[in-house]
């Protein structure tokens, strides 16, 4: 048998992933129909509206859609049509930690791509090369083919390949474009092998082909995870130094540059911050520390949880620099928080670093402003009202407002906080700002943001994460 020319993919789930990697593949693949489907009309609505408001922020996603939304790219929720014309299947569903039963607080839950998996046994009338896109635990294709398989019509055959995504919110389309690697796994039969490369095709329209990696099933899954755990790490490990840093009044920014320098260690993701954050790095890292667990190798799983809980460390360390700075109490007073995305160029919220803070300050019963380019505010309600279990959102309200400018915010408060690494914050023009607050005015980077000594000039007091130096 020769591989499949794949003509016409069905992606299931248009959220950050299946969406802007399938308009990417549509953009790059004209001769490939793509269709987006997803239970959720909310969602599929906002991906056909006609002035482009699409259900996420992402620069160049609106223009990668302008050009292939009606040509070859469809959003749909009609989830079994898609299924039955596709050769091709991605399964990008969500898989969120789970929150209770076996595994509660660290498993993924795979109830969507289980779902997912389920239907597409129901409703295939032909072969299918069917494509985990989510993230998931190692040997989970297995599962998936065990279900495929018990439910295949005579004549057809689904075959299962691992195809990781590696993409980062606030840069997916640049990363999409130019990918540093697109991995597949597939079983190392002639089956899977022709599948693997049916898949390998479609990417080799724009990405060179020896960034194609093609490896078994089981490394694919596991590489997910240990990329996404090797990338926590590095972020946990240099906050961890950022402590040392305010402890001794060396300079973490000097100390990234000065070990980044090395071949080995390199430049990138060595950013000292208020703590990592985002749908994907704890989730994948607790998913790690149970599957470690799982295989009876609990100083592997401690050695991995370590690195979620340098992080939990790292935000509650940076409220308490807040309160002790603040005299030692935040009692009543007004706090701006600058940023609530868990990373610039996003409007995602999840995980974000801002929550844990803004529970910090309202638990010390402050008053908080937010302010956020991207954030919708009903989502801001959503996220603090989680948080804070058991408080209604009527008393929430009272201590926090929304505001729709940094300027706005900072207006008549004792300190700013910045939580998230928008640029418009770097642009701010601090004298005005200056002028505007209570004194004295302090200012909190968690982003090694804003030039701390141009703000002391003005008047301000500023404390940056991982510099000895206060005023
Ligand atoms: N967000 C990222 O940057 C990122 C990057 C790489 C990998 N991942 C992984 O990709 C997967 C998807 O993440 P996401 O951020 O896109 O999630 P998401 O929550 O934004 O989107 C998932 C979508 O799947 C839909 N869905 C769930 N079950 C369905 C079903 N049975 N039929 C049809 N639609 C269904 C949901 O309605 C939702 O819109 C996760 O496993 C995640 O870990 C995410
Ligand atoms: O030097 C750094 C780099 C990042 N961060 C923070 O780390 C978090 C995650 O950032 P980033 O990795 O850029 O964004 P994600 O969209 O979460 O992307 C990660 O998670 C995705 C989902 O699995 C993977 O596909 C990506 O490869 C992986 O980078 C954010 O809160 C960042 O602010 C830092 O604090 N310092």
């Amino acid at each position: 048998m020769a591989p499949v020319k794949v003509t016409k993919i069905c992606c299931i789930g248009a959220g950050y992933v299946g969406g802007p990697t399938c308009a990417v593949i549509a953009l790059k693949c004209p001769h490939i129909q793509v269709t987006i489907v997803d239970l959720n009309q909310a969602r599929i609505d906002a991906w056909n509206c006609p002035d482009f408001k699409l259900p996420i922020y992402e620069p160049g996603l609106v223009d990668v859609v302008k050009q292939a939304r009606g040509r070859n790219l469809f959003f749909s929720t009609d989830v079994d049509k898609g299924i039955q014309e596709a050769d091709l299947i991605f399964v990008s569903v969500n898989t969120p930690t789970k929150k209770s039963g076996v595994g509660a607080g660290f498993a993924a839950d795979l109830n969507y791509v289980e779902s997912a998996t389920r239907r597409i046994a129901a409703v295939a009338q032909s072969s299918k090369i069917v494509v985990e896109k989510s993230t998931v635990p190692c040997r989970t294709a297995e599962s998936m083919r065990t279900i495929l398989e018990a439910n295949s019509r005579p004549g057809t055959r689904f075959d299962i390949l691992s195809n990781p995504e590696f993409l980062a919110e606030g840069t997916a389309i640049a990363d999409l474009f130019k990918p540093d690697r697109v991995l597949i796994g597939s079983l190392q039969t002639s089956e899977g092998k022709d599948a693997c490369q049916s898949l390998a095709e479609v990417y080799a329209n724009w990405v060179p082909t020896e960034r194609i990696l093609t490896v078994g099933l089981w490394s694919s899954e596991l590489s997910k995870l240990a990329a996404n755990a090797m990338l926590a790490q590095r972020i946990s490990s240099i906050n961890a130094l950022s402590a040392i840093c305010e402890a001794t009044g060396a300079n973490i920014d000097e100390v990234a540059h000065a070990i980044g320098f090395d071949s080995r260690i390199g430049p990138k993701f060595l950013r000292a911050s208020v703590g990592f954050g985002g749908s994907c790095f704890q989730k994948d890292i607790l998913n790690l520390v149970y599957l470690s667990e799982s295989l009876h190798l609990p100083q592997v799983a401690a050695y991995w949880r370590q690195v979620v809980e340098m992080n939990e460390y790292q935000k509650h360390r940076f409220s308490k620099t807040v309160v002790d700075t603040l005299f030692n109490t935040i009692t009543g007073k007004h706090i701006a928080v600058l940023g609530f995305a868990f990373k610039a160029d996003t409007g995602d919220t999840r995980e974000s670093a801002a929550i844990t803070l803004i529970r910090d300050f309202l638990t010390e019963r402050a008053y908080v402003t937010i302010y956020d380019p991207q954030v919708e505010e009903s989502q801001i309600w959503l996220d603090l009202a989680e948080a804070m279990p058991g408080v209604p959102l009527e008393n929430i309200k009272k201590q926090v407002t929304i505001a729709s400018s940094a300027p706005e915010a900072c207006k008549n408060k004792e300190a700013i906080v910045i939580a998230t690494e928008w640029k418009e914050f770097r642009e701010i023009d601090w004298e005005t700002v200056y002028t505007h607050m209570n004194k004295p005015a302090f200012v909190f980077d968690g982003r090694l943001l804003v030039d701390a000594d141009k703000l002391r000039k003005i008047g301000f007091r500023v404390t940056t994460i991982g510099r000895g130096e206060r005023t």
